[in-house]
């Protein structure tokens, strides 16, 4: 049996932070995670759930609270998880983001000796977000807006969404008015009916530009002219409305068929001053001012000469590779979606940049064909997806032997695996930065050198 069962009240001290950002608590031993509580808390819970390993309570008091305790905090925020650090100071953030980045190079690469940089953070560390993808659903008998709480399809309605633009905020309450004056219908998960399940905004922090995305379940908007006037009129930022049909039961955000219903199909914005053209379904960084310092560590690191041969490998629409082409002599970008190698050659063109080739298909099977092609690479950049590298595309990247490898990370538990793996094909860890690109959440992006162990 278990030390407590659900419903009880106990006194505990807050004893770590799971890398989620819920306070830990130890009752006997057993662990049990509760939210919005910080180490050296002392705090009365209410016990939840208990299940084989751990339990899961919430706070009813504080009884001795953390000096990194933001006292700031908007509720609502925490139980949708929109910013589920939010109750830590931004300090607090970056040290617990370096932490995780030292710990796992410790127990998983069994890197104890490592100097890891401090987190490269923000000066205003809130309303950075360039892209909001807000859902759409009846509550209290109107059409409304915000975010679901934690681990359900209820919405809690949202106006500040404290981690985007505040004129994405104002841009979505302005289209969810007139979608109210319209009386267009939200979309109703249980019985799949009703009209529209999202709105996407996504804005050029450099030029401002904006583009509404209206989500429908099926292609028939009643009134849709006056709608997207109303919306045209009232928000001239918005350079391009579009629409996305989403007919499927499913929590995908955007079906398959998009149409223009205003203006431009894509919006245009700045990366380390070259130009993006970013349509509705393309991937792009969504914090634009830490994605430059991301991608200008990136080039520090790789300590570029003209006569470098660059691979930049899960090269999603060519941004790293791009931001770089002017400085090395050639540029081999490769990715598994063909939607964004084909944005990647079209940012390619419209920066006048010769020297980048981009290539679709999977890394671990284009990199040994680019090899048996007679590619080689004095540097490699790779950012995969959150499961890291396969280990044959280490394998083939080490027999390559680019003098450099620089290895982006958005998940510091496959990075340190595949940097201990980079560390027995005869390459030393040389410098790790970890870079926050998302304040307010628990997300850790890394960025780290590697080099050639002989060079
Ligand atoms: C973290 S994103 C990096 C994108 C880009 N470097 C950037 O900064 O915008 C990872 C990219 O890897 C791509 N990807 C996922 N699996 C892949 C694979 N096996 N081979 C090549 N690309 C892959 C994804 O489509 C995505 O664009």
């Amino acid at each position: 049996m278990y030390p407590v069962k659900k419903n009880d009240q106990v006194i505990a001290d807050i004893v770590d932070l799971t890398h989620e950002g819920l306070g830990v608590a130890k009752i006997e031993g057993y662990p049990i995670f509760v939210e919005n509580a910080l180490p050296t808390e002392k705090v009365n819970i209410h016990i939840l759930k208990t299940g084989k390993k751990f339990g899961f309570g919430k706070v009813i008091s504080y009884l001795e609270k953390s000096a990194v305790r933001n006292e700031d905090l908007k509720q609502e925020l925490i139980r949708t998880g929109i910013a589920p650090l939010q109750h830590m100071t931004y300090e607090a953030q970056l040290t617990f983001k370096r932490e995780q980045v030292v710990n796992v190079l410790e127990k998983i690469a069994k890197m104890t000796d490592v100097e890891v940089a401090p987190t490269l953070g923000m000066a205003e560390p809130y309303r950075y977000r360039n892209k909001a993808q807000i859902p759409v659903r009846r509550v209290d008998g109107e059409l409304s807006t915000g975010f679901y709480r934690k681990n359900s399809h209820d919405l809690v309605p949202i106006e500040d969404f404290y981690i985007q633009h505040k004129e994405i905020d104002d841009a979505i309450i302005a289209v969810r008015d007139i979608l109210r004056r319209f009386k267009v219908k939200p979309y109703n998960e249980e019985d799949h009916t009703g009209l529209i399940r999202h709105i996407i905004v996504r804005r050029g922090f450099y030029t401002e530009e904006m583009m509404i995305v209206l989500v429908t379940r099926v292609a028939k908007i009643f009134q849709v002219e006056k709608i997207v006037e109303a919306i045209a009129a009232e928000l001239p930022h918005v350079v391009s409305i579009m629409q996305n049909i989403n007919g499927e039961k499913t929590n995908v955000i955007l079906g398959k068929e998009t149409r223009n219903l205003f203006g431009k199909e894509f919006i245009t914005d700045q990366l380390l001053g070259n130009q993006y053209q970013i349509s509705a379904g393309s991937f792009f960084q969504v914090n634009t001012e830490q994605a430059e310092k991301l991608y200008q560590t990136a080039i520090d690191f790789a300590d570029l000469k003209s006569s470098d041969i660059v691979i930049d490998a899960y090269c999603g629409i060519g941004t790293i590779g791009l931001s770089l082409a002017n400085k090395v002599k050639h540029v081999y970008g490769m990715e598994i979606v063909p939607q964004a190698v084909k944005d990647a050659r079209t940012n390619q063109q419209i920066n006048y940049i010769e020297n980048a080739t981009f290539e679709v298909g999977a890394a671990e099977k284009l990199l040994p064909k680019w090899q048996a092609e007679g590619v080689s690479a004095d540097v490699l950049i790779v950012d995969p997806p959150r499961k890291g590298l396969a280990e044959s595309f280490i394998e083939t990247s080490a027999e390559m032997s680019p003098d450099k490898i620089v290895y982006v990370s958005c998940n510091p538990a496959s990075f340190a695996r595949d940097v201990k793996r980079y560390e027995e094909h005869g390459y030393r860890l040389a410098k790790v930065q970890p870079v926050d690109m998302f304040p307010q959440t628990n997300h850790v992006e890394t960025i780290v050198l590697l080099q050639r162990a002989d060079t």
